[in-house]
């Protein structure tokens, strides 16, 4: 593991060092956000972290972390169809031998939503006794899936106890800083029960270029903020480094054994029919695989 990090730090020295000048990782509406949030945060019953699985470390912000950690909280790592399943696992045993409330979604997903939402109950059972209003607050870094994650939260809250509200929804797109006000929407009546949507923000000055490198290939930040080669070339590193061309090597080897027997490449589906099996595409492999080369 620790030989990893050290190449993963390697790999990001050589992409920033590619070139492409200093880099603002802090537009001029984050500061106004973040001072925001800190404001609302005071009032939150409940805070929903957002973090992105590929990247748990990485995808928290650090100046939040001393606020967050005082609130009731639920450590959410989105985009888990995304991340590896072991690597996520072995982050969420970390998490919860910290005693932090953790749970990977997918936040397109019923299934992860509704274990999220029973997770907000139980953090939330002793104030719904008490309290007229609860007030949810979602916070994370640009991108995470925060709005998405809102919409999914709305639309099954509202299947289980209609709100006599209109449904809003909150807006979703694949670049960061969509969101750039918070909003709130009403998921439940007595109590009334408000999710509070805000906008992703990092912190002012992100401390290694590692950190910065992984948000922006896993798009917390634009890519013409960081520039599209420099990003290119620490994913090249990085697949250089974990030796993926030679496991794609091992693939293509595969492939050429598969050719050599014409009845292996059909497989019978569940119901008997016939299906082709996925093939590895052989250009584009060597595509990586030369590209690699290149930036080592
Ligand atoms: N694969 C996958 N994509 C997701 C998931 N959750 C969100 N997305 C996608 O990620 C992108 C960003 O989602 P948003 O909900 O807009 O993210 P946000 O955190 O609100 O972004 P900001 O407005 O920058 O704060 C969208 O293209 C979503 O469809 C997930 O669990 N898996």
């Amino acid at each position: 593991m620790r030989g990893l990090t050290r190449a993963g730090k390697r790999a990001s020295e050589m992409a920033f060092n590619a070139g492409g000048g200093a880099i603002n990782w802090f537009p001029g509406h984050m500061a106004a956000a973040s001072r925001a949030i800190r404001d609302r945060l005071k009032l939150a019953d409940l805070v929903i972290e957002v973090r992105d699985a590929r990247i748990p470390l990485s995808s928290a912000n650090e100046d939040l972390q001393p606020v967050l950690s005082a609130k009731r909280r639920i450590l959410a790592l989105n985009k888990k169809d995304l991340a590896n399943p072991n690597i996520m696992n072995m982050w969420l045993d970390h998490f919860q031998s910290c005693k932090q409330d953790c749970i990977s979604l997918n936040a397109h997903s019923s299934n992860s939503i509704n274990q999220l939402l029973g997770l907000v109950e139980l953090k939330l059972r002793e104030a719904i006794l008490k309290e007229p209003t609860l007030l949810v607050m979602v916070v994370g870094v640009p991108n995470v899936g925060k709005s998405a994650l809102i919409n999914s939260i709305h639309r099954i809250a509202n299947s289980r106890f209609p709100v006599n509200d209109k449904m809003k929804r909150a807006r979703v797109g694949p670049l960061p800083g969509v969101t750039q006000d918070i909003a709130g929407y009403k998921i439940a009546s007595q109590p009334s029960i408000y999710v509070l949507d805000t906008p992703g923000v990092l912190v002012p000055s992100i401390p290694d270029m590692e950190t910065g490198l992984k948000l922006a290939l896993t798009g917390a930040v634009k890519d013409s903020v960081v520039g599209e080669e420099r990003i290119a070339k620490y994913l090249l590193s990085l697949l250089n480094i974990r030796k993926t061309p030679l496991h794609w090597e091992r693939l293509l080897h595969r492939r050429e054994e598969f050719d050599e027997d014409p009845d292996d490449s059909c497989e019978k589906g569940s119901r008997g029919s016939v299906r082709r099996r996925q093939r590895f595409n052989n250009s584009d492999a060597l595509y990586v695989q030369l590209a690699c080369q290149l930036t080592w």
